[in-house]
């Protein structure tokens, strides 16, 4: 019989998949890269206009959040491929219930952006 793994190799290995995911996401999604390009380009602000530690906080969540449900967006969007290549309006309903997720968070994301930067762009 094979010898099970200790709990820490395999909490290793799975980091090192998530690792794996995480740069296939960043090196292969172009909705990905869209909202890292964004993050970054917010963050520059961040330092630019000097927020507060609240403000960074919540900037972080909203930036690691979209980027999450982009990737779970795009896990979705693989299963579902997989499991039925052909057309389908079970498919399509499939993917754009997940893209509709991502795009209520992305209007929630835009409103916080405009909440942090619109006072101290008018002031
Ligand atoms: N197999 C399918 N059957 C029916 N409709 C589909 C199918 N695949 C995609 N669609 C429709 O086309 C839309 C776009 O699908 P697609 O897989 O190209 O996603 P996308 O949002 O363009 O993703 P990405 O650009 O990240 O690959 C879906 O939201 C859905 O409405």
């Amino acid at each position: 019989m094979a010898k099970k793994e200790s709990f820490f190799i395999n909490r290793v290995k799975s980091v090192g998949y998530a690792f794996k995911g995480a740069y296939l996401l960043l090196t292969t999604e172009a909705s990905i890269q869209v909202q890292f390009s964004i993050g970054i380009l917010v963050t520059i602000a961040g330092f630019y206009f000097n927020i507060s530690t609240t403000e960074w906080i919540i900037q972080t969540l909203v930036i690691a959040i979209i980027m999450a449900l982009e990737g779970v967006n795009t896990a979705i969007e693989e299963i579902a491929d997989f499991i039925h290549p052909e057309q389908h309006p079970k498919i399509g309903l499939i993917k754009d219930l997940a893209a509709g997720a991502v795009f209520i968070f992305a209007v929630a994301a835009a409103c916080v952006g405009c909440i942090i930067y619109l006072p101290k762009l008018l002031a």
